[in-house]
């Protein structure tokens, strides 16, 4: 504590206990509700302290602003991981690194390439894997979540490395997937106690309790090779003039960028779209999460199904597929993307924000090291904000002035905000419009053929997603399958 602070109180919060503090107070899942609840006792902001680790609730969009963007030069770290990040190497990748100049230099690359007006040059892939999504679903349309994320996949390698992803296990995924299970397994809490002592770096890998080492040079050495071998990969079909425009391989025509560096954020663009766990295992993305959720709302809301279909219809004449040149034209198809992304939970906690600096705010002592936990999903809850905030109500953007921008929250905040935003916007806005322009999305029926309900629940997690739920999928007429077909003629199909 420094002299400046002395005499500021901590933030509010439940009371703490000696050496656990509020370690038995902790939510075990679907944290965010609790948090939220927790709100309406101490407030826009909650101190709570589990073991020595102090964290930070921030319950309202005004907070994060002020803290996390206002103040972004001392709320931008992200917690230490040993084993993982020092350790293994994944400190590497933008999501987990420590907010350093290898930081600032990814953030830069990736602005320069997919950030903002940037991720255009990427709409022609999104075009593609997108549309054939559609042709996917209606070949297997049992199978949508593998669907889901099989097209995200697909895109996040195609815009980072220009590589086309094989139907059946592929190389590439398959190494990304090993790494990330083992990112996973390598932060779950109490597996490694170097994360709580960490001088035991230093035991030599010999002695009894060393073991935890060679797991670490084992578990590195695969994510290095995940990190090499897409990017030989990009060099070699340069040296052969036949690689595809990518992140990576734009950044090394750009020639004045350290290849290092390059290698390393092209491998964050997909580790960060997985949301690489930082406290929690994790099973999805969140373009995954955020489809998975579309599809859910679409079962449970017929009618803004319906209003969108007419829209979409009234402005193709059922003759085209929409494309993102007619985004401004589909104002309600716009809402019932933004509903989506700000009903259900996808990211709800975002990433946790470490400070490097004690502040003071509003007459609060915030400690250095802190980690500041984003309640998203309070902030697109918020009645300040919202009207009928658990309701499904596209309407709601349609007012005038609109009610708050989701796309404001669900993307995290300040120097760490998504910087993949860009492509998610149009990328699931795109997907969203293609399958109501061509599908009809329905109940599910039960072994007796009768309709049922679909359960709405979520998985716990870093990243939610809707547990899985029942639905039909059925193209809206055979005029809508030629099309689907004939737009596919562009491309070599896979
Ligand atoms: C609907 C889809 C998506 C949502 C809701 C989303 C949301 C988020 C959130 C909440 C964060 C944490 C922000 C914070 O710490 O304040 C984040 C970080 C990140 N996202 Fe996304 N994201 C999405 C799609 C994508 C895509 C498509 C990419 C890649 C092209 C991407 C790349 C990243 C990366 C690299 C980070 C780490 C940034 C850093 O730590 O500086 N995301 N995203």
């Amino acid at each position: 504590q420094s002299r400046r602070s002395r005499g500021f109180p901590l933030p509010p919060g439940p009371k703490k206990w000696p050496i656990v503090g509020n370690a038995f107070q902790m939510p075990r899942y679907h944290e965010f509700l609790t948090f939220t609840e927790w709100k309406k006792t101490w407030g826009n902001y909650i101190y709570l302290r589990v073991f020595g680790l102090d964290l930070l609730v921030i319950n309202s969009y005004k907070v994060a602003k002020e803290l996390l963007e206002k103040r972004s030069d001392h709320f931008s770290d992200r917690p230490r991981l040993i084993m993982a990040g020092e350790m293994m190497g994944w400190n590497k990748a933008t999501a987990i690194s420590p907010f350093n100049n290898d930081f600032k230099n990814h953030r830069r690359l990736l602005a320069r390439t997919v950030g903002g007006k940037n991720a255009e040059r990427f709409w022609p892939v999104e075009e593609r894997e997108r549309r054939k999504f559609l042709l996917h679903i209606f070949e297997e349309p049992n199978n949508l979540i593998q669907l889901i994320r099989r097209l995200e996949g697909s895109v996040i390698l195609d815009v980072s490395h220009g590589y086309t992803v094989q139907k059946n296990a592929d190389p590439f995924v398959v190494m990304a997937e090993t790494c990330m299970d083992q990112f996973s397994a390598s932060t779950t809490y109490g597996a490694y106690m170097v994360e709580i002592f960490p001088f035991m770096r230093y035991i030599p890998e010999w002695l009894p309790g060393g073991q935890f080492k060679k797991i670490a040079r084992e578990w590195g050495g695969n994510l290095r090779r995940t990190i090499e071998e897409p990017f030989a990969f990009v060099k070699q079909e340069m040296a052969a003039n036949r690689a595809r425009s990518s992140f990576a391989s734009q950044m090394l025509t750009a020639a004045d960028e350290d290849e290092e560096l390059i290698k390393a954020a092209a491998f964050s663009l997909y580790t960060g779209e997985t949301g690489v766990p930082i406290l929690r295992v994790f099973n999805s993305t969140k373009a995954v999460s955020a489809l998975t959720m579309f599809f859910l709302l679409m079962v449970l809301n017929p009618e803004a199904q319906r209003k969108a279909q007419a829209e979409i219809d009234e402005l193709t004449k059922g003759q085209y597929l929409p494309t993102l040149q007619d985004r401004s034209k589909l104002p309600y198809t716009d809402a019932v993307m933004l509903e989506s992304l700000r009903w259900g939970p996808i990211a709800p906690m975002a990433f946790p924000h470490r400070s490097t600096s004690e502040d003071i705010f509003e007459g609060y002592r915030i400690p250095e090291g802190i980690l500041c936990l984003p309640n998203l999903w309070a902030m697109m809850h918020d009645p300040e904000y919202y009207s009928d905030p658990m309701e499904f109500k596209p309407e709601r953007f349609m007012k005038d002035p609109p009610e708050l921008d989701p796309r404001n929250i669900v993307f995290g905040f300040g120097r760490r905000i998504c910087p993949g935003r860009s492509l998610a916007d149009s990328g699931v806005w795109l997907t969203i419009a293609l399958v109501l322009a061509t599908c009809n999305i329905g109940k599910g029926v039960d072994e007796n053929g009768n309709e049922v309900d679909p359960v709405v629940k979520f998985t716990s997690g870093t990243i939610c997603r809707a547990e899985e739920f029942k639905y039909s999928i059925k193209p809206r007429s055979e005029k809508a399958v030629q099309l689907v077909k004939e737009s596919q003629l562009d491309y070599n199909v896979l």
